[in-house]
């Protein structure tokens, strides 16, 4: 008989990853390797999505084998566009972390934690290899989960002499500004956050474009994380069109970012292709990574947190 799977919460997925060396570069390593498109290491169907269309909602289904690290995972997601006033979460995730070989579950964990935190790593990564030289402003627009997350890695990883944040709500943006742990300016427009930022982040839930090129500053980068369906926006068509742009997965891009879609903006290159050196990181140029959220960024987040979580028993 298989052995029941350990519980692991949402504190301690977030202790666990905190501040974890491992993270970056096992989330290199796997992008790099997904790049090669070599199907013996790394096997990651294109996430499916089920609509919810009576909630305004979505099931995502995220399976992912890294089989260079054995490492066999799935995580279920859920995401609704929520009205302002709602107490509702907007996410909601449960990673499932398998034996590969027994094919039970090892590990039942928390996968909202684990999507804030790989995706604020996995930006953080596109910004290291992406931002100008000398970047000292980094604008953050929206103040949710992953507007906290990024904020915790953005810091801890480089130096900004500023830090700005826009929201939907000024209330929003303060609160977040009272909730994160170092300095940061609430501005009220996003055109004055924006400008003059040399790296801005995108962490909404906008259908629309929120984003607009011409407020960006010649040479910045951007990342993108919202805007996870085809006919979703956050960034208008000058940005997409003018920028180098830069994705997670060609596959997700293509048929899940609005952002590529509708702008009809071409990839030049997979961060992961970034990472191998097979193509270049064009920092003189105005860049967008578009992050939509791979299964492998979760499978390999999901065994660092399984492993610490072992060696602490
Ligand atoms: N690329 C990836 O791997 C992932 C992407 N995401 C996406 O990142 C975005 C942020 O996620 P969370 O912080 O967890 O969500 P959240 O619900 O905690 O925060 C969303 C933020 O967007 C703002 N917002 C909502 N509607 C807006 C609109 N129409 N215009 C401007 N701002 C608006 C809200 O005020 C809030 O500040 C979402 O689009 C989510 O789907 C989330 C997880 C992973
Ligand atoms: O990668 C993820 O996890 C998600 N991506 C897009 C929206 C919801 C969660």
């Amino acid at each position: 008989m298989s052995n029941l799977p350990v519980l692991i919460s949402r504190e301690e997925v977030l202790r666990l990853l905190h501040n974890n060396s491992d993270l970056i570069p096992m989330l290199e390593s796997a992008m790099g390797m997904f790049s090669k498109r070599n199907s013996t290491e790394i096997i990651q169907p294109l996430r499916i999505t089920v609509p919810l269309q009576r909630y305004n909602g979505f099931l995502g289904l995220m399976p992912a084998y890294v089989v260079h690290e054995d490492i066999l995972a799935t995580k279920m997601v859920s995401f609704y566009q929520r009205d302002q006033d709602s107490l509702l979460p907007a996410h909601q995730a449960t990673v499932l972390l398998f034996d590969p070989e027994r094919g039970d579950v090892k590990a039942v964990m928390d996968g909202t934690a684990i999507t804030e935190k790989r995706t604020a790593a996995i930006s953080a990564i596109s910004t290291k290899l992406l931002m100008p030289p000398k970047a000292e402003v980094l604008c953050i627009l929206g103040s949710g989960g992953q507007a906290v997350s990024h904020y915790e890695i953005f810091t801890q990883m480089f130096f900004f002499k500023e830090i700005r944040v826009w929201s939907r709500r000024r209330e929003r943006a303060e609160q977040f500004a009272r909730a994160v742990h170092g300095p940061v300016t609430v501005f009220s427009s996003v055109k004055e956050a924006v400008e003059g930022s040399d790296v801005i982040i995108t962490v909404t839930m906008a259908k629309e474009p929120v984003l607009q090129g011409e407020w960006v500053k010649p040479g910045a980068h951007v990342a993108a994380v919202g805007a996870c369906r085809p006919d979703w926006r956050e960034l208008d068509d000058a940005l997409m069109r003018e920028a180098v742009v830069y994705v997670d997965s060609r596959e997700g891009a293509s048929n899940e970012s609005g952002d590529i879609i509708l702008s009809g903006a071409s990839i030049f290159a997979e961060l992961g292709e970034v990472i191998n050196g097979t193509k270049p990181a064009q920092c003189e140029k105005t860049t967008v990574f578009k992050s939509l959220g791979m299964g492998i960024q979760d499978a390999v987040s999901a065994k660092i947190v399984f492993d610490q979580w072992k060696s602490q028993q």
